[in-house]
C-alpha cells in the first residue's frame, strides 16, 4: 500500500486532496453538538414529553444517521426505563403504536426508508419528532404531522454531520426522562470534541498529532475493532464506517465478548499468524519457513487488533478477557492499538474516541491518495438512491 508520509506534514498539499473538505467538516463536530441540542431546544422537543414516558423509543434512520441511533441507545445506558431501538428498514415493526416515540433522522431527508418509516408513524398515531434538511420529503413529513422539526442548517458528506444528528436525538431523550444532566453532558462532549480537533488539525504534525499517528499505524494493515462495552463497541462500528466511506479502507468491527470470540479465530488465520507464509497455519518452529529467502516477500496484509477500552463501563470478565486478547494477538504476530476513552459521562467518553478516529480516518484516506468524493455508489448498481 503506498503511503504519502510526506503529505500529512504539508497543510497545503492536505487541503488540496480534501475535495470533500472532510478535515474541515471533522472540526466542526463541537460546533454541530451545540447547535445541536440548542435547534432541538427551540423545535420544542420538550412538548413529546407531554403525554408522560412512551413505552418505546423508536429511532428511525438508515447509514451514518443510523449510527445518530447507536449513539443515543448506548449513552442512554441499558439501565433506562424504556427501550431505545433503531430501525433501519422501509415501514415500522407491526408493534409500534400510540404509546411509542417515533424519531427520524436523515442527514439528506431524501432516504426511502426513513421517509416510509415517519409516514408509517404518522399514520399510526405515534408521538413523533423529525430531524433532517428543510425542504426535503422527510421535512415534508414533518410539516404534515406537525411534529418538531430540527432543522438541519447545513449539509455535510453523510458521515462528518454525526453530533448534528445525534444530539437532537440525546434532547429529544433528555426531555423524555432517558438522559439526566443532557445539556451539561452536551457540552461537556462539544469540549472534548474541540480539544479533539485542535489536536488532530491539519497544521499539527505527525508525531504529535494522535490521528495521524493513528492512521499511519493502520496504513497496510487491515484493522480488527473491539469495543470492551456497548459505548465502545459503537465506537468500533463508527470506526469501521468512517474508515470505508472516507478513505476506502475495509476494518472489521466487533467488541468483546462477541463477536470476538469469533473473529479471534483470525489471529490465526491468513491475514493473522499465516500472512506472508503461504501457509495460513501459523505453525510455528516450521524451518523451511525460517531459511525462506525474504527478499522475494511480497507485501503482506496483516491484521490489526484496535482495542476500543472503557475502563468505567467494562465487566471485570471483559477487562480481563482484553488482556489476554492483546496476550493472544502478540503470539500471533498481530499488532494492537489500544485507546482508551477518557472524561466522564459516556457521551463525553463516546466523542473522545469518535473524535480521534474520525481525523484519522480522513488523514488515512489524504495520505493514500484516495478522494472520498469520487467514491462508488451503490446507485451506479442500480438501488434506487
Ligand atoms: O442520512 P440519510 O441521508 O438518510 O442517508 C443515510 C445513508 O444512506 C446511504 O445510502 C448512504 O448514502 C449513506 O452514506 C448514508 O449515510
Amino acid at each position: 500500500m503506498n503511503v504519502d508520509e510526506s503529505l500529512l506534514d504539508d497543510s497545503n498539499r492536505l487541503t488540496e486532496a480534501d475535495t470533500l473538505n472532510l478535515l474541515p467538516h471533522t472540526a466542526s463536530a463541537a460546533r454541530q453538538a451545540r447547535e445541536g441540542w440548542r435547534l432541538a431546544q427551540e423545535a420544542g422537543v420538550a412538548s413529546l414529553a407531554s403525554d408522560g414516558r412512551p413505552r418505546a423509543i423508536v429511532v428511525v434512520g438508515v447509514g451514518a444517521s443510523a449510527l445518530a441511533a447507536d449513539v443515543l441507545e448506548a449513552v442512554v445506558g441499558q439501565a433506562a426505563p424504556v427501550p431505545v431501538i433503531s430501525h433501519r428498514r422501509h415501514g415500522l415493526p407491526g408493534w409500534v403504536g400510540v404509546a411509542d416515540v417515533v424519531l427520524g433522522v436523515s442527514a439528506s431527508g431524501t432516504s426511502n426508508e426513513t421517509c416510509s418509516a415517519v409516514e408509517e408513524a404518522y399514520r399510526r398515531g405515534c408521538r413523533l419528532a423529525v430531524v433532517c434538511p428543510p425542504e426535503t420529503p422527510l421535512a415534508h413529513l414533518a410539516g404534515v404531522s406537525r411534529a418538531p422539526f430540527v432543522a438541519l442548517p447545513e449539509t455535510r458528506p453523510a458521515h462528518t454531520g454525526l453530533w448534528s444528528l445525534a444530539v437532537p436525538l440525546l434532547a429529544a431523550a433528555a426531555a423524555l426522562g432517558l438522559l439526566r444532566d443532557g445539556g451539561p453532558a452536551v457540552e461537556a462532549a462539544a469540549v472534548r470534541l474541540e480539544e479533539t480537533a485542535i489536536r488532530c488539525r491539519p497544521s499539527s504534525e505527525s508525531f504529535v498529532n494522535p490521528a495521524k499517528t493513528l492512521a499511519l499505524e493502520l496504513a497496510g494493515a487491515l484493522p480488527m475493532w473491539w469495543g470492551t462495552s456497548r459505548l465502545a463497541e459503537v465506537a468500533a462500528a463508527r470506526a469501521a464506517a468512517v474508515l470505508a466511506a472516507h478513505a476506502w479502507y475495509p476494518a472489521l468491527a466487533g467488541a468483546l465478548p462477541h463477536p470476538a470470540y469469533d473473529q479471534a479465530a483470525l489471529l490465526g488465520g491468513a491475514f493473522g499468524a499465516g500472512a506472508g507464509s503461504g501457509s495460513g497455519s501459523g505453525a510455528a518452529g516450521d524451518l523451511d519457513d525460517f531459511f525462506r529467502d525474504r527478499v522475494d516477500d511480497v507485501e503482506t496484509t496483516r491484521l490489526r487488533l484496535g482495542l476500543l477500552r472503557d475502563d468505567t463501563g467494562e465487566h471485570p470478565e471483559i477487562t480481563h478477557a482484553a488482556a489476554r486478547a492483546v496476550a493472544v494477538a502478540g503470539e500471533y504476530g498481530v499488532g494492537v492499538t489500544e485507546l482508551a476513552m477518557t472524561g466522564a459521562g459516556p457521551l463525553e467518553r463516546l466523542a473522545s474516541l469518535v473524535g480521534l478516529i474520525d481525523f484519522a480516518s480522513v488523514y488515512l484516506a489524504l495520505a493514500s491518495g484516495v478522494d472520498p468524493g469520487a467514491a462508488p455508489l451503490l446507485r451506479q448498481f442500480g438501488a434506487t438512491r
